[in-house]
């Protein structure tokens, strides 16, 4: 049973209109306290407007939410002081030493004095930035400013903190090294919430995932559960044209049933790739056969799954993230 007391987020019919844009369509979802949450969706499906809400950056057009008990549209100043932000633009001054930019916040935050200090150290401890901690931040690598962006939205101790993208961009071992400091501030009882378009991420560090799409949850549940929705392996196959993916589509559905084409590759749904392989390859032998590969459950599956698409849509164009570039590069 859920007590209410457990719930550290709730979102009830959370909606934000941008013009006529529905970005966020009245969306439902609860996170328990000490869970890692992600929502998880191809760039522009409605995240960081999403937590830009929840973290009171931006008013809903309609609906509420309620952090920690408070509601985000009346109780703004209480929610403020029981949340930790890190956004996806970075935010720590690249002149001042990463142990400043960390003891600025705690200033922010009302704390002075020796008290400032020892949250400050406190802080950059947790995030393992101690032998950097006194160098300018425009040396810093990618996932040291990543650490430290987190290490400024913990300085007051929060009790739920909100990730927008946290390991974007960064090499594999530096992402590791966030997911294994993610799990830790989860060991001290932390909400974590985050967004993030890759599914290795979700799958590794969530709790619970919330599938997100055009503003809306697409589905919700821990990566297992979500898995479990898509049974069986897929084989992607890519042709040497468009013509010769439409006869194998044409001939391999005889024989394999579910096949169909998906973003340029003929996809074959199985319950075994290893049972299916001998009689595929024999089939294949008649065509121009560019890359093969067999793809077990995984939550981008899932994804394409429900909505038909992919979690990476390099060919998306997003004109407001555009313009907002571009204000970035002339100033
Ligand atoms: N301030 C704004 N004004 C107008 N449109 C906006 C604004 N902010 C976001 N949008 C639009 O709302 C939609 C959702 O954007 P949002 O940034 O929430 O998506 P996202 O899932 O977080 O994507 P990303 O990972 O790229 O940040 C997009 O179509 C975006 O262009």
């Amino acid at each position: 049973m859920t007590h209410t007391s457990d719930v550290s987020i709730q979102a009830i019919n959370l909606t934000k209109r941008y013009g006529n844009l529905l970005a966020v369509d009245h969306i439902n979802f609860k996170v328990m306290r000490g869970e890692i949450y992600s929502l998880l969706g191809p760039n522009g499906a409605g995240k960081t407007t999403t937590i830009s809400m929840l973290a009171t950056l931006r008013m809903p057009s309609e609906g509420d939410a309620l952090v920690e008990g408070y509601s985000i549209v009346k109780d703004r100043v209480k929610v403020r002081r029981v949340i930790g932000v890190v956004p996806q633009d970075l935010t720590a001054d690249d002149e001042l030493t990463g142990f400043d930019n960390v003891l600025l916040m705690a200033r922010l935050h009302g704390f002075s004095g020796k008290e400032a200090e020892e949250r400050a150290w406190e802080a950059i401890k947790f995030m393992e930035l101690e032998d950097a901690a006194k160098r300018r931040v425009m040396y810093y690598s990618g996932g040291m400013r990543r650490r430290l962006e987190i290490a400024m939205s913990i300085v007051h101790n929060p009790k739920v903190v909100f990730l927008d993208e946290p390991t974007v961009g960064l090499d594999v071992q530096s992402r590791r090294h966030i997911w294994d400091l993610v799990r830790a501030l989860k060991k001290e009882g932390v909400t974590v919430i985050l967004t993030t378009h890759y599914m290795e991420e979700a799958e590794e560090l969530s709790d619970r995932v919330a599938i997100i799409d055009h503003g809306h949850i697409v589905a919700e549940g821990t990566p297992e559960e979500l898995k479990a929705k898509v049974k069986g392996d897929r084989i992607y196959i890519k042709f040497s044209g468009d013509a010769e993916a439409e006869k194998a589509v044409r001939e391999l559905s005889r024989i394999f049933g579910d096949v169909k084409l998906l973003e340029g590759y003929v996809v074959i749904k199985v319950e075994s790739s290893t049972e299916a392989m001998p009689q595929l390859i024999k089939e294949l032998s008649q065509f121009n056969v560019l890359e093969l590969r067999v793809v077990r459950p995984n939550l981008e599956e899932v994804f394409l799954e429900l909505t038909g698409h992919g979690l990476r849509d390099e060919e998306s164009f997003d004109a407001f993230k555009f313009r907002r570039l571009m204000r970035a590069v002339r100033s």
